[in-house]
């Protein structure tokens, strides 16, 4: 750490601080994401997974990774700095302006290129939202904060777990059904939601609203004066059967809207799907071994004495404060949670408005609020215990369990994708025409090249 200096806090996150520094060497401007590090082994490993899946995405939409290192109870991540800031931040900037399509295409080209990326690679971000995308002083966009991503093999698909974000989180996941590529590419809709008309296509004024509306895929149509190919891209990304949204390969190479996109992206940012493959794949084995490897091995242990970065920085923090339903709701906790308000997404500034418990103001909304159709069982047994967040925070979402809700992360959490498979029903009615099955990637297997580059970061040292 004696290499930088600190410049300032820029932010503290759910797992801990983001911090601005200066390489002392090279002047250029990094930023060091500090991670508490839990005692709990399984958790360590987890922790250091965000270190190792950044460092091993190498793209220009993707947040550059430097090094990583441990120092006392914390893990140090040193990124590339995006100056410009992240996605939300300029959303909201734009007060009631709105983009002009070539600024909005040319975002999401540059993000659909990155998450390629990272699919051929056969990993999932799962937390992609305008908050997790930055901007460089030159406008290019970039995929930060890998926090929650996962290496996804075919059984993963069916895993338990999900970390995500509720309003960018896709119906499969809400519905325990697998989750795959495709689930990336919802919430990248929701980003290109926002960027066309600055609000969030899935506004409402509680968790069962909100989770009603993403599974029915209810949002207000885009203004009639955007191009016809934004709306229609906009309707497949919002496909409530994965199996019908294109994949990032599709809509980066065959989709009605591919030409535009093209026009703005650099030849060298849209990588070639089988070259992805050959380069990146992983397979179940591949995958234990890696696992194995990280629960085995520490990333670089070095120590912060006489450092600049020393002063102030391991206070003590305590973990985030979590509300919850009293323990005892007065109603039934499916009516509480019919009406009570989330943050409400108007304008896009309300993921800083943490709900406080069952309101005088909630009281006066149930009356107001009925449901005009009943939540799938599935849902209602989700809810029914649903901590009472802030839904643009980042939650592990128990699927199938007793606590569905886990969040906003305060620390590490497990993502126990070995549990037990849940039996999977698909429903039929779901099931459109346009199926597609081809599109659908990480089912393959092939050696991957991971296992010596996770080597080669630990032997440096
Ligand atoms: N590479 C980066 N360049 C510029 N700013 C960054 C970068 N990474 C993070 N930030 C900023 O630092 C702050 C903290 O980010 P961090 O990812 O640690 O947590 P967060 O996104 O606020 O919360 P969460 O942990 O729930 O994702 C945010 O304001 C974010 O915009």
């Amino acid at each position: 750490m004696e290499t930088y200096s600190l410049l300032k806090v820029i932010g503290e996150g759910s797992f801990g601080r983001a911090l601005l520094v200066r390489c002392k060497s090279s002047n250029a401007k990094y930023v060091v994401k500090e991670i508490q590090l839990p005692k709990n082994r399984t958790k360590l490993e987890n922790s250091r997974r965000e270190a190792i899946l950044l460092s091993r995405m190498k793209h220009p939409n993707i947040v550059a990774f430097r090094e990583a290192f441990e120092a006392e109870d914390l893990l140090c991540i040193v990124m590339e700095y995006c100056s410009g800031g992240d996605l939300l931040q300029r959303i909201r900037h734009q007060n009631t302006t709105q983009f002009c399509v070539d600024e909005i295409l040319k975002w999401f080209a540059q993000m659909c290129a990155g998450a390629k990326h990272i699919h051929d690679k056969q990993v999932l971000h799962r937390d992609l939202k305008s908050k997790n995308i930055f901007l460089t002083d030159n406008g290019e966009v970039k995929l930060g904060d890998f926090g929650s991503a996962c290496i996804l093999n075919s059984s993963k698909a069916y895993a338990q777990t999900y970390v995500g974000t509720p309003y960018y989180v896709a119906p499969e996941i809400w519905e325990n059904k697998p989750y795959n590529n495709k689930s990336d590419v919802w919430s990248l809709g929701c980003v290109l939601y926002e960027l066309c008309t600055l609000r969030h296509p899935f506004q409402a004024p509680s968790w069962k609203s909100l989770i009603l509306k993403v599974c029915r895929g209810a949002y207000p149509p885009l203004p009639n004066h955007l191009l016809y190919e934004l709306q229609y891209l906009v309707k497949q990304m919002f496909k409530t059967n994965p199996k019908d949204r294109p994949s990032l390969h599709t809509i980066l190479t065959s989709h009605r809207v591919s030409r535009l996109l093209h026009s703005h992206l650099p030849s060298q940012a849209i990588e070639l799907k089988e070259q992805g493959r050959r380069t990146g794949r992983w397979n179940r084995e591949e995958g234990k071994k890696v696992a194995n490897l990280l629960g085995e091995r520490s990333l670089i242990k070095t120590s912060f004495e006489g450092t600049e970065l020393t002063e102030g920085r391991f206070e003590s923090r305590e973990p985030g404060h979590r509300k919850q339903w009293a323990a005892e709701p007065s109603d039934t906790v499916l009516q509480v949670l019919a009406n009570a308000s989330l943050a409400s997404s108007d304008s896009m500034a309300s993921d800083n408005q943490a709900l406080t418990g069952v309101s005088e103001e909630s009281k006066d909304s149930r009356q107001r609020r009925q449901w005009e159709r009943e939540p799938p069982e599935r849902l209602l047994s989700l809810l029914e215990k649903a901590r009472l967040n802030r839904a643009f925070s980042t939650f592990l979402i128990n699927r199938g369990d007793d606590d569905p809700l886990v969040g906003p992360l305060s620390q590490p959490q497990r993502d126990s994708t070995d549990g037990p498979e849940p039996e999977v029903a698909v429903d039929e009615d779901r099931l459109q025409p346009r199926s597609d099955d081809e599109d659908t990637d990480f089912e393959e297997e092939s050696p991957c090249d991971w296992i010596d580059e996770v080597e080669k970061m630990f032997s440096k040292h």
